[in-house]
């Protein structure tokens, strides 16, 4: 469905993605993960269009992305800050991008519903707390049910019951057999719903293998322990610090 070969962007004297080759197909949830600046935003914007890689190749359904940029409608993307026009309203946000995408398709307003969007209607953009603008991009990303989910840090900032929310509608749209591509430095958040991980360093991929690739070459069950492991044998404890791994 999505092929990037051979991408590298370098801003200025950073090798922000160094060549990155992958595929992602229908029914995969590939967890993306790697430190804060290993590329995994600018891998997903060079997807969506937002960031021209320097050269390579990626592809949507087999067409360039710079070709042509309806493929876009197929995907829903949550950013990592969402940013909207400060002087608009949520009702008033919401009703410009029903009308801008002007579809007949049926809209999937569930998580517009289950974080109680529709009570806040009269709140402008400006005022909003972190988790309710993250509340207000998830609701967007889901609602025109794209067959593509790019979700960054998804997550991060929402109290844990919005969170389940969040998580529980994932499940539910990697069920319809979905692609969704995803970045999280909670791994816990990440565990019952990843089916590949990409591992980022550097801009470089250090690996992209399936879980049960992971689970048989570690010998463990568990997304957390999967990378503890890898992180005692292979890739140096510093690189892996970060990460919330579950004891
Ligand atoms: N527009 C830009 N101009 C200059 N440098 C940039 C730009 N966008 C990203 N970078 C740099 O590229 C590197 C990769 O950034 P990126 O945002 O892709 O990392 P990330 O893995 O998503 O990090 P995080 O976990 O912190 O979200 C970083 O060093 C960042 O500072």
């Amino acid at each position: 469905m999505i092929a990037i070969q051979n991408i590298n962007k370098r801003f200025k004297k950073l090798q922000a993605l160094d060549n990155i080759n992958a595929e992602f197909n229908k029914g995969q949830v590939i967890s993306l993960i790697g430190p804060n600046g290993s590329g995994k935003t600018t891998l997903i914007k060079s997807i969506l269009g937002l960031v021209r890689p320097d050269n390579g190749l990626i592809t949507f359904n087999s067409v360039p992305v710079t070709e042509d940029v309806a493929y876009r409608s197929n995907i829903g993307y949550m950013p990592q800050i969402g940013r909207y026009p400060d002087n608009m309203k949520i009702g008033q946000l919401f009703s410009m991008i029903k009308n801008l995408r002007n579809t007949a398709k049926v809209l999937d307003e569930e998580l517009y519903f289950k974080f109680k969007l529709d009570t806040l209607l009269d709140k402008s953009m400006r005022a909003l707390s972190g988790g309710t603008r993250q509340k207000v991009s998830a609701a967007l990303a889901f609602l025109f049910d794209p067959e593509v989910l790019i979700l960054d840090e998804p997550t991060a900032g929402l109290d844990p019951l919005s969170s389940e929310i969040l998580k529980e509608k994932i499940l539910v749209e990697k069920e319809k057999n979905k692609l969704i591509l995803i970045t999280s430095h909670v791994l816990t958040d990440l565990e019952e719903i990843t089916t590949d991980v990409m591992y980022l360093q550097d801009g470089k991929e250090i690996f992209f293998k399936s879980m049960a690739e992971l689970q048989e070459q570690t010998g463990e069950e568990k997304l957390s322990k999967i990378i503890a492991h890898m992180m005692k044998n292979g890739l140096h404890k510093k690189e892996v610090s970060y990460l919330k791994i579950a004891t």
